[in-house]
């Protein structure tokens, strides 16, 4: 498959995925948003793939949707296309882990996309935020409500209305980053990530990752009852079996993914 905006690479078991519209730092345009789509689906499909990486360059993993795009859509145009979510919600419907690799610029859509991934690892040069309203407009992929989520409402609220950006530090004390890397090691360090992940039993990633997104969609009650089917579906798998086994032997697992 050839892509215009996109670059897609299989490093083992790990799909790497990395925008690039150099020139543009990024701007995610409705045909980089299609073709990402597109690269989503196929990962999701190959059974050889256990984990992805969504990354993009040193300057910017995305400085938003394109504007150039947008700026003379009317109303009756976003609204009849239901512009911005369509396309943009296939990464929220990825059964397999997405780690965001977040270098330079991740602003507006940027900031969404890498918050719709699994979990986001941070250079040091990394900038999150949502500048919509600087341009007339608000987030419309979900920055008011996953930044909420992630940050609390003081912070969305002021980062929102403002349109302040937050440097890496700042983005991993308020828990938007599980952590931060020097720049040059971003992309190994988050295929090394990928690569733990997709060695682990399959099952187990797949439900580990649905568990823990429940946590956002339901109460404390239904959530522990819903991980606690999941834990004990585990106990069907061959490879709960061989993890054990191998703990008690004192040895590496070798996890066949069923
Ligand atoms: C998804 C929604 C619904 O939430 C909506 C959005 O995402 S709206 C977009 C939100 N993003 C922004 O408002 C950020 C816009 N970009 C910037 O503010 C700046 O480019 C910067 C601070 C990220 C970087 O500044 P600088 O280093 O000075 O580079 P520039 O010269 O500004 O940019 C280089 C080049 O890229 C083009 N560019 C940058 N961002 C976008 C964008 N979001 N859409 C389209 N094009 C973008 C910029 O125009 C420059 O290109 P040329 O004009 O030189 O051809």
């Amino acid at each position: 498959m050839a892509y215009e905006c996109i670059e897609v690479d299989k490093r083992g078991p790990v799909g790497l995925i990395t925008l690039n519209r150099p020139k543009a730092l990024n701007a995610l345009s409705s045909q980089l948003m299609a073709e990402l789509g597109e690269a989503l689906a196929a990962f999701e499909a190959d059974d050889e793939v256990g984990c992805m990486v969504l990354t993009g360059s040193e300057k910017a993993f995305a400085a938003g949707a394109d504007i150039k795009e947008m700026q003379s859509k009317s109303f009756a145009d976003v609204f009849s296309e239901d512009f911005i979510t369509s396309g943009w919600e296939d990464l929220t419907r990825c059964r397999k882990p997405v780690i965001a690799a977040v270098a330079g610029y991740a602003l507006g859509g940027g900031c969404e996309v890498a918050m719709m991934c699994d979990f986001i690892l941070a250079a040091d040069t990394a900038k999150f935020g949502q500048p919509e309203i600087t341009i007339g407009t608000i987030p419309g992929s979900g920055g008011t409500q996953r930044l909420t989520r992630f940050v609390g409402k003081s912070k969305a609220m002021e980062m929102c209305l403002t349109g302040r950006m937050m440097d890496a530090e700042e983005a991993e004390r308020a828990g938007l980053v599980s952590r931060i890397v020097p720049a040059a090691e971003l992309l190994d360090e988050a295929i090394k990530t990928a690569e733990r992940i997709a060695g682990m039993s399959r099952p187990s990633v797949l439900m580990t990752k649905e568990s823990v997104n429940r946590a956002y969609e339901t109460t404390l009650a239904e959530g522990i009852k819903y991980e606690r089917r999941l834990f004990h579906s585990t106990f069907a798998t061959e490879d709960q079996k061989e993890g054990m086994s191998a703990f008690a032997e004192k040895r590496q697992p070798n996890f066949k993914h069923r």
